[in-house]
């Protein structure tokens, strides 16, 4: 009979595996409140149903689990590793201000490079003498989440949430081949690596949600805490808000998940909770309606996104008292907000951490359930252990999950070109439908079938349309069902009457918005182009560009940039965009108005930017070109208009080659020849790649523009006697901003 002796562990190994952390925790400061709860808004209701956390169940084994993977693995390990490991930093920690990054920074010294090096040694090539590491954990390119200029207000409001956790933090899987050869490793150890050898360099692996050690984040760790136990009791279910929109048959149509481990130790407890319809190895294909996305896909986004769904940012900051029973819902807050991310990134274990204390999750994808552990003390003995096997568990899960990836779809000999799909792009059932339509119905792709079918018969028709069913498909937002608008109309500064809904309304006499893609921010909200119809006739449609916004400012705005374009539609000014009109949400008053206006092409600004990143130069646009652009812009201005805010990206330029001038909700309705001057300058500049902004730090009267040196008075500076009467688009009193 062999005997095997149980390998000697060395004593760098041992210190690392019997680890705690060792970080004194003062009270909190007196400032720290919890950021902001942000309730269920517009764009949640429409969020793609993966991206939905639906339920979570309490996992207090989970701890057990690992550890004994831990033994398992250590088991296994043949030879040991005899580099210098990173020092695991033992040493009390200074405690100053404890925020996110502090507390990440920490984690990073103190366990987690060490970490890295155990859990690539004991799960990938564990007889090897010479080694490398394939994980890193990394604080991660942070330019993602400033991807839009943020007004100063919420930059701040960011910069708090962030001093309160820190999510730019994940597990990496790096591709440099361990230097072993691949016959020393075990069968198991040379799947394992073949199958993390298919993902892509960087991989991220994990997500990681850093808090600062406050009090605060201690309540959030309770109250996480409490809606796993609670739920696991009572068996219920997470709510999600939808648009209440009533007569429109949802259909369920299955589809193909990327899949869950199945074999995987850790889960085999929470296993017996998942509800078998959706634990079947095979498929992954949901079974019942209410448990999987309905019709649609998953449909991972091709550039990273700065990951919201939860819009906290736009909400107000609302306090609450040391009450941990106040702050269930900010515990589902960041369940929610954590289990989007592992979304956008197929990962499968989510951690919590905060210095003194730890919950790990793990994402089941075919139930959208995530198991919560207990709450781990970082100080325990066996914390160093219990992310090592932490650590290899993602690597073996992210290996098992690709193994069955490719056993479910085995590489096909012939693939067109062209109709390849990747790994994480799968498109929508729907997609070849809308596509079809367009190519038969491509207005504004084909000139001769735009005059044959005269768009502006679509136009027309609108004018009288009062209802916009309105569906999101971009990037997160997927609706399953649409949210209605109501049309307003205004009278002065007002809105003519309340909102008053009809119960209802027949299709030919409802518009219906496709928004299908994001296309900027401004301030008064997002701009988003879509595809516009009516629901009666699918036949004639137009691209569209929708403008959401929420608050106050963008209502008085969009009214103020509504109530212009009208004008110019009056004085029949072709070289602005047609204005559908302006639409209210009719759910509730915290949803938002949008302004639908027809897209006029590509903006001058993107232009530019596009051609500067190929020639590196400034662009400018040639000298013949000119006249179109000052022509649009004479016509506005021979119409009253005076725009105020001409920038390269509201000149908009579409396929064949006409200028229009767009966004008009800083513009007055009555212009002098100075201005008017002034404009057209401005307007030289921008062609030829010169940056022009506005000072718009002191307050223009009508007399001035702010192209002007303070204390101009175009009245006064103009010749002769300086009199000039200006151009008025139409007789109220001037709109001060
Ligand atoms: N009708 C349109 N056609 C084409 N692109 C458009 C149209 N309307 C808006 N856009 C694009 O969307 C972006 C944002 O829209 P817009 O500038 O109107 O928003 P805003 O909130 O008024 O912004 P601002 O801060 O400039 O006032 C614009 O820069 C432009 O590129």
């Amino acid at each position: 009979m062999e005997i095997t002796l149980a390998p000697r562990i060395p004593g760098d190994v041992h210190d690392i595996l019997n680890f705690g952390m060792n970080l004194a925790h003062r009270e909190c400061r007196s400032t720290d409140t919890f950021p902001k709860h942000s309730p269920t808004i517009f764009h949640d209701k429409h969020l793609d149903e993966n991206y939905i956390l639906k339920r979570v169940i309490s996992l207090p084994m989970l701890l057990t689990d690992l550890l004994n993977f831990a033994n398992e693995l250590l088991e296994s390990v043949k030879e040991f590793p005899k580099p210098s490991f990173p020092a695991s930093a033992t040493q009390c920690y200074p405690v100053n201000d404890l925020n996110a990054d502090a507390i990440a920074n920490h984690y990073q010294d103190s366990i987690s490079e060490a970490c890295c090096y155990l859990a690539s040694h004991f799960a990938l090539h564990s007889k090897a003498h010479r080694w490398r590491n394939v994980l890193s954990w990394t604080q991660l390119d942070d330019s993602r989440r400033c991807l839009f200029p943020l007004p100063r207000a919420r930059a701040k409001r960011r910069l708090e949430e962030d001093h309160f956790v820190a999510r730019k933090w994940s597990l990496v899987l790096l591709r440099n081949t361990p230097s072993v050869a691949i016959d020393v490793l075990t069968s198991d150890e040379q799947k394992t690596w073949k199958y993390l050898s298919d993902c892509s360099e960087k991989t991220e692996l994990a997500v990681w949600d850093i808090f600062s050690c406050t009090m605060s984040s201690d309540y959030i760790f309770e109250s996480i805490r409490n809606i796993a136990q609670k739920s696991t009791k009572e068996k219920t279910k997470i709510p999600w808000n939808r648009p209440n929109t009533k007569g429109f048959r949802i259909e369920h149509v299955p589809f193909n998940r990327c899949p869950d481990a199945i074999r995987t130790p850790w889960i085999s407890e929470s296993r017996r909770n998942i509800p078998v319809s959706v634990c079947q190895n095979k498929a992954y294909r949901c079974s019942e309606a209410s448990d999987c996305n309905i019709g649609t896909s998953q449909l991972l986004p091709q550039k990273p996104v700065d990951i919201r769904p939860l819009d906290s940012m736009n909400k107000e900051h609302i306090d609450v008292g040391d009450e941990p029973s106040n702050i269930s819902a900010w515990g589902e807050d960041y369940l929610q907000r954590a289990w989007a991310r592992a979304v956008d990134i197929d990962a499968t274990f989510i951690v919590f951490h905060r210095g003194t204390t730890e919950i790990i999750c793990i994402r089941h994808r075919a139930s959208q359930t995530l198991f919560i552990s207990d709450i781990i003390e970082t100080s325990a003995n066996y914390y160093g252990k219990l992310q090592t096997a932490l650590y290899a568990a993602i690597l073996k899960d992210r290996a098992e999950r690709q193994e069955i990836w490719e056993r479910d779809h085995p590489p096909t000999a012939k693939v067109t070109a062209g109709k390849k799909r990747s790994f994480n792009h799968v498109e929508s059932d729907n997609s070849g439908r809308m596509r079809k339509r367009r190519r038969s119905n491509s207005v504004g792709a084909d000139p001769i079938k735009n005059t044959l079918r005269s768009p502006l018969t679509l136009k027309e028709r609108c004018e009288k349309l009062e209802l916009a069913i309105v569906s999101l498909n971009y990037s997160w937002q997927r609706s399953i069902i649409p949210s209605l608008f109501i049309r307003r109309k205004f009278e002065g500064r007002e809105f003519l009457a309340p909102l008053s809904v009809q119960p209802v309304y027949p299709l030919a006499s409802c518009l219906r918005i496709d928004v299908k893609s994001w296309i900027g921010r401004g301030t008064s909200g997002d701009a988003h182009r879509g595809t516009l119809y009516i629901c009666s006739d699918e036949k004639q449609f137009e691209e569209v560009v929708v403008k959401v916004g929420r608050d106050d400012y963008s209502r008085q705005s969009m009214r103020h940039e509504l109530q212009i374009y009208e004008h110019l539609a009056r004085a029949k000014v072709q070289s602005v965009p047609h204005c559908y009109g302006f639409f209210e949400d009719i759910e509730s008053k915290d949803s938002p108005y949008i302004l639908i206006t027809s897209y006029a092409g590509e903006s001058l600004a993107s232009i530019q930017r596009r051609e500067y990143l190929v020639s590196n130069d400034p662009v400018v646009i040639p000298k013949s070109q000119h006249p179109a652009f000052l022509r649009s812009l004479a016509e506005v201005h021979a119409a009253g208009i005076h725009h105020r805010d001409l920038r390269s990206p509201n000149i908009v330029i579409d396929k064949n080659g006409k200028v229009s001038i767009i966004d008009f909700d800083l513009a007055r309705p009555y212009i002098t020849g100075q201005q008017r001057k002034h404009e057209r300058k401005r307007m030289l500049k921008l062609l030829s790649g010169e940056s022009v902004d506005y000072d718009r730090t002191t307050f223009r009267d009508g007399n001035c523009c702010d192209d002007c040196s303070p204390g101009t008075d175009h009245k006064t500076s103009e010749g002769g006697n300086g009199e000039e009467e200006p151009v008025r688009a139409y007789s109220e009193p001037p709109y001060t901003s």
